[in-house]
């Protein structure tokens, strides 16, 4: 009778460090008002997740020998795509995407399209193409004015002048059969703006080699995007896609590295202010779209961003171009950044001067242009890279872009939980970038159960492949059992929570969030008790 006794408090003293253990996590605060309904889908989407690990997840299938839930992104994708509890995620209400990268947010088949439909398009080549090149020689792409058309027809023929101009239409129509043709075009073009499986956990299989691949993506679609027909519609894409994923609110970065892009008539002369007005009359134009389809968009705000290998008198321009954008658009500008490879590129310690005159500069203008600063992507401890940690945060950082290494800094993690500093977690990307092999070793866990406010984000989807905000969240929700739908509720509310949007707006978000969140744990039960 007494080890009975005895069981009994154990069992209760065992709930109790449990409990007290989970309760620094967010989602805690809202636990006793979650409704009847919630609890009986969260433990639906429980039961699914538990019956497709031991299915789907173990079953044999040809090209993945290995698979396993909250695998290698690029690989599981395949399995991903066909399970339930993906099918679930693609309906849920996301909340705000607050860190993604505007150049890399559309499809690149998308993109392609755009493309093909710009007679300005051409794309040359300064290395002869062998099928043994096809993957590292790759396009260039840039829009001529009509005077210097080319009529060149194709890429691949013997007689092709290395380094000169063909219309991108012939060279897709004439792309040499040993290549596959006009489709081989295609795959080759696409393979230049995305990063495949092999190269991720094969060819380039360390954090330096796979960042050269995914720059060289960067390098390769500028020549595309930047261009003012493709720029307007490529935004559009990326608002529609993301409502159709059910995201309310984005705040893209733009980068505004360099000075101009190419305008309709092939010449480099559109200047920042002029891509804050197409993307005011495309985003005006979207909301009205979506107004009339009664669906929920709230909006979109810019991150306003430029390249740590800029030198720190070459970010005095920036900031003058960002103050100067702020009060032409106060309703657009909505923080800054600088992006770029933490690890090769230059710290923040660099820029302390012009920013810290930045701060001084924005007091006196009146004007409010927060830091929302990437920092800690790395696995270095205690390198430049990790310490832009400190950096950002004595810089009085909004949110922490992907802070990757903050959890080992205990000091840190308190100011972020207690300053209400939230950190962009991109799992697909850490991921992909070769931080973590698999979603079981990525930190967020430990910043979860830390109460740190987290926002998950995309970061880059059109080279990841990671469209939208759903396949992040499957990684998450698969790869814990400490995760169920609340956390991904407490994850996407908060996303609103610590957006840039004013109090106003925050309240009008989280009325139609929590609308669109009743409405999901309805669709659940009846679809999928
Ligand atoms: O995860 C990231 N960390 C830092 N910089 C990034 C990341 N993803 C993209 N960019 C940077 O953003 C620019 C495009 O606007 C690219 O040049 C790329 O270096």
């Amino acid at each position: 009778m007494a080890s009975l006794i005895a069981l009994a408090q154990y069992k209760s003293q065992r709930a109790a460090l449990i409990a007290e253990d989970r309760s620094h996590r967010r989602e805690f605060r809202r636990t006793n008002l979650r409704s009847e309904q919630e609890i009986e889908a969260d433990s639906i989407v429980r039961r699914i997740r538990a019956a497709e690990a031991e299915t789907i997840w173990k079953e044999d299938h040809s090209s993945i020998p290995h698979p396993f839930p909250g695998m290698e992104f690029l690989t599981g994708k395949a399995i991903i795509m066909k399970t339930k509890l993906f099918e679930i995620l693609s309906k849920m209400p996301k909340g705000a995407l607050l860190h993604a990268h505007l150049d890399a947010t559309v499809n690149a088949e998308f993109l392609l399209q755009l493309a093909m439909e710009q007679p300005a398009i051409h794309v040359r080549l300064n290395e002869a193409l062998t099928p043994a090149n096809l993957s590292t020689n790759l396009p260039q792409f840039r829009p001529l004015p009509e005077a210097e058309f080319s009529s060149l027809s194709s890429l691949t023929d013997v007689s092709y002048p290395l380094g000169s101009w063909v219309p991108l239409k012939a060279a897709r129509a004439s792309f040499a059969p040993e290549f596959g043709g006009p489709e081989g075009f295609d795959k080759w073009v696409i393979g230049s703006m995305t990063i495949n499986p092999s190269e991720a956990y094969g060819t380039h299989n360390t954090v330096a080699k796979i960042w050269q691949k995914f720059t060289s993506t960067f390098i390769t679609s500028t020549g595309l995007i930047r261009f003012e027909p493709i720029y307007s519609e490529y935004i559009r894409q990326f608002f529609r896609s993301s409502i159709d994923d059910g995201i309310l609110y984005v705040e893209p970065r733009i980068n505004f590295f360099p000075k101009f892009m190419v305008g309709a008539d092939g010449q480099d002369n559109i200047p920042h202010r002029e891509w804050l007005v197409m993307f005011d009359r495309v985003l005006k134009e979207v909301k009205g779209e979506m107004a009339q389809q009664g669906r929920g968009f709230i909006g979109a705000r810019i991150i306003y961003t430029t390249l740590r290998f800029i030198t720190p008198e070459e970010l005095e321009w920036y900031i003058e171009d960002c103050m100067a954008l702020k009060k032409e658009f106060p309703h657009l500008i909505a923080g800054f950044d600088l992006v770029g490879d933490e690890n090769a590129l230059r710290p923040l310690i660099d820029y302390a001067e012009p920013l810290l005159h930045f701060r001084e500069k924005q007091k006196e203008a009146g004007v409010d242009i927060p830091f929302i600063f990437h920092a800690g992507e790395t696995l270095g401890d205690g390198t430049e890279a990790d310490i832009n940690l400190y950096d950002a945060i004595l810089l009085g950082t909004k949110r922490i872009g992907h802070g990757f290494s903050l959890v080992k800094h205990p000091k840190l993690i308190k100011t972020c939980r207690e300053k209400g500093i939230a950190v962009e977690v991109c799992p697909i990307s850490n991921e992909i970038l070769r931080l973590t092999s698999s979603m079981l070793m990525h930190p967020l866990p430990v910043l979860l159960n830390n109460g740190v406010p987290v926002a998950l984000c995309s970061d880059d989807p059109s080279v990841f492949g990671n469209m939208g905000l759903t396949y992040d969240y499957f990684q998450v929700l698969a790869a814990s059992e400490v995760n169920g739908l609340s956390t991904l509720g407490t994850l996407a509310r908060d996303s609103i929570e610590f957006s840039t949007l004013n109090a106003e707006e925050k309240k009008e978000a989280i009325v139609v969030f929590e609308r669109q969140w009743n409405e999901y744990i309805e669709h659940i039960i009846n679809h999928w008790k």
